[in-house]
């Protein structure tokens, strides 16, 4: 040991910067575990207790009794009656990274124990509990508290399912005279989303997530509160004992187990790092499928206990355990302010610009708010401190404002009534619709962009070099006014945007073409000449119908002319597509600016059917035929397109229009439908009759 003479002298700004950062840490400790209302994210925690360890490393002087990071988190509160554990609540120490999780390994190497197996288990998000059972009766429930001292909150326990009152003793194991059972309360996610829904129908504010919900359920003064909320536990640790010495941790869980507690599926023992980096990364992969409730990282622990008892403990933590904490998926940002966009069919989204943060690996500044009513759902308002979520591959969402740091006096905020883009004031399409839109399709600057960018896109016409960028540039420039000019764009209207030229060379004469420029022609040429019928349907942006829409359209109808021709009783019979899809088409064509456009890009050359195989000849044209029942030569598809490519129509309801019911085996209410209306019924024979040789193969009737 050194002496004291020997450490580094502390300077006063790191002694500062200790003072404050200590202080920031047990006011948030006292927010998050006594008053379940932090106003610091996790990660912004976390960061702190890093800067204290950094700075005792540094100056170990600093590390005194009474700093946060030689404590177990955690207070008790007045609302419960504090009583001691009768074995020390740890917390533990956490590996942000491999490398710090390969520091811990190397450590216990170092102390000379090699290749120990270690048990994995998902560190659960909830709060820890100590359950104490003698002679197998639960006596008390307490939370950690500071570690030495928790709240009693045994009444409240009691109303959790998972928790048995009494322990069943097995031969193996026998009801042990005394034992202290540690885990973590929960809510499932599922129970919180609903947990919050009423909440927020009660007008209480919601909870930020599924954590502190569980404390706040918990820590409820009236139990009977606590057993309207669906809240589980999961066993991870035993503390004192009498008449039960488990050699191993996972011994110890079998033992919980077979006493009728709650133990994790999930927990493995493994025989190497390497299997707990698989384990780790497994875990992380399904953190949101593996388990119904949060976790937020993985705990390693060296099974053995004898291992364990040789490890010992540090001020507040086992050495023989570490948790890997997973990248924070919640952080707290500043809202700088609230803006609106007009989206393609007009639809005027709100969302949110913050400070950018990091949250699950990626840097976040932007975040959608849906509509209106939203914004004031959650009662954000820009210079709050906003509390951002992104779950895995899910986009990121501001949860809610940190209330607790509102400044005083700050303004809601509210929706614009106009167009951002045009001025036009807002319309709800119908009545009671939460969304606003800007009703100026036809010139709204912002509409006609993102449309031009759609048509161009990977769902629609897919045409590379024609992105966001030359979209706005051929807009702006004047060389195009609308999507109906795409097709037609030529060198010269390319030339006045200056995104598509390059500097003359010896000779040249003004700006010249450049090789993007010239591709884009060419990838127009081409993509219009040979694109399916249900990309055209798609890049014309009509409400209802996206891709698999288009396709049931461009299937049953085969061609834009019938489409057009189709009445809203047809439309709604096709097959996959029915009276919204039908009604919105039906709409669409009946505005002179659209069919305006179909018909440039007809003459522009779009190709506006689809290809028929010419070598079969058209014994159907002009009939329509529906399909019932199971063939056995034919799929549904197969017969559908059969029918179409004679040029027949395949609906998918009978009616008095219908020339022909194909019955096949276990058709329903078609065939007697066909036979109520005296439609012509066939057979599969007679189908292949029918497609073969038309109506003139078929016997008279
Ligand atoms: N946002 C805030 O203001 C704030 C304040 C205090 C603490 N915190 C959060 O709490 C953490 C520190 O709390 P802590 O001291 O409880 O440490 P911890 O949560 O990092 O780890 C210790 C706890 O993990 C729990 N745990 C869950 N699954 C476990 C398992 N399988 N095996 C063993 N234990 C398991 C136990 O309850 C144990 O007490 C911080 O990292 C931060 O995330 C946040
Ligand atoms: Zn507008």
């Amino acid at each position: 040991m050194s002496d004291a003479a020997d450490l580094p002298v502390v300077p006063p700004e790191a002694r500062d910067e200790h003072a404050t950062i200590s202080d920031e840490v047990d006011e948030a400790r006292w927010r998050y575990y006594v008053l379940d209302d932090p106003t610091l994210s996790d990660a912004d925690f976390d960061r702190r207790m890093r800067r204290l360890e950094e700075l005792e490393e540094q100056y170990p002087e600093l590390r005194t009794p009474d700093s946060p990071t030689q404590k177990v988190g955690g207070a008790v509160s007045t609302d419960f009656t504090a009583v001691d554990h009768l074995q020390r609540m740890e917390s533990l120490d956490n590996a942000f990274s491999y490398d710090e999780l390969g520091a811990w390994y190397a450590r216990l190497g170092r102390d000379g124990i090699t290749e120990p197996a270690l048990l994995c288990e998902l560190k659960v998000d909830g709060l820890a509990i100590n359950l104490l059972y003698e002679k197998g009766r639960l006596v008390r429930a307490l939370t950690r508290g500071d570690g030495r001292t928790g709240e009693d909150v045994t009444p409240n326990v009691k109303t959790i399912g998972s928790v048995p009152h009494r322990l069943s003793g097995t031969d193996e194991f026998p009801v042990p005279d005394l034992v202290e059972v540690r885990g973590e309360v929960f809510l499932p996610v599922e129970a919180f989303e609903a947990l919050n829904v009423a909440m927020t129908e009660a007008g209480k504010p919601a909870f930020a997530n599924p954590r502190n919900a569980a404390a706040g359920s918990l820590r409820q003064k009236d139990p009977r509160v606590t057993a309207t909320r669906a809240l589980g536990m999961v066993c991870h640790g035993i503390g004192a004992r009498e008449g039960f010495e488990p050699s191993a941790q996972s011994e110890a869980y079998r033992a919980l187990d077979a006493w009728g507690l709650p133990v994790s599926e999930q927990v493995r023992v493994l025989p190497s790092l390497a299997d707990v980096e698989g384990y780790i990364a497994n875990a992380g992969e399904k953190r949101h499928s593996l388990v119904p409730y949060e976790i937020d990282g993985v705990v390693v622990k060296v099974d053995d206990v004898a291992l364990q008892r040789r490890l010992g403990s540090t001020s507040r933590a086992p050495r023989w355990a570490i948790a890997f904490k997973y990248p924070p998926e919640e952080v707290n940002t500043k809202l700088l302010g609230i803006e609106v966009n007009t989206g393609r069919t007009g639809r005027v989204t709100p969302f949110g610009v913050m400070e950018p943060v990091k949250v699950a690996g990626s840097t976040v500044e932007m975040a959608t708010l849906h509509n209106g009513y939203e914004v004031a759902r959650k009662d954000v308002r820009p210079g709050d401190t906003v509390i951002l979520r992104k779950a895995g591959d899910v986009i990121p969402e501001i949860v809610g404002p940190v209330l607790a740091l509102r400044p005083e006096g700050l303004p809601a905020w509210v929706m614009p009534t106009e167009c951002p883009s045009c001025g036009t004031t807002l319309v709800e399409q119908k009545e009671g619709d939460k969304d606003r839109r800007c009703p100026n399709h036809e010139h709204c600057p912002a509409q006609v962009r993102e449309r031009v960018f759609h048509v161009a896109g990977r769902g629609a016409f897919d045409i590379e070099g024609l992105g966001y960028e030359a979209a706005v540039a051929l807009l702006d420039a004047g060389a195009i006014v609308n999507e109906g000019d795409i097709f037609s764009l030529t060198e010269e209207q390319l030339l006045t945007t200056g995104l598509f030229t390059r500097a003359p060379k010896k000779g040249e004469e003004g700006p010249q073409l450049s090789a993007n420029g010239r591709k884009l022609l060419d990838n127009l040429g081409e993509r219009k000449a040979k694109v399916p019928l249900w990309r055209v349907l798609v890049a014309l942006s009509i409400r209802h119908v996206g891709p698999t829409a288009a396709r049931a359209l461009a299937t049953e109808f085969g061609s834009m002319t019938a489409i057009r021709e189709a009445s809203e009783e047809a439309l709604a019979a096709a097959e996959g597509v029915g009276p919204t899809i039908a009604a919105a088409v039906i709409e669409w064509f009946g505005v002179d600016w659209h069919t305006a456009i179909v018909d440039k890009w007809a003459a522009d050359g779009v190709a506006m059917a689809d290809e028929r195989d010419e070598s079969v000849a058209r014994t159907l044209e002009g009939l329509t035929v529906v399909v019932t029942g199971s063939l056995e030569d034919f799929s549904r598809d197969s017969a559908k397109e059969a029918i179409l490519s004679r040029g027949g129509k395949a609906a998918g309801s009978v009616s008095k229009k219908t020339d022909y019911v194909v019955v096949g085996d276990n058709a329903g209410s078609k065939a007697d439908k066909a036979e109520q209306l005296g439609v012509p019924v066939l057979d599969e024979a007679g189908f292949k009759v029918l497609l073969e040789q038309g109506p003139e193969g078929l016997p008279a009737q």
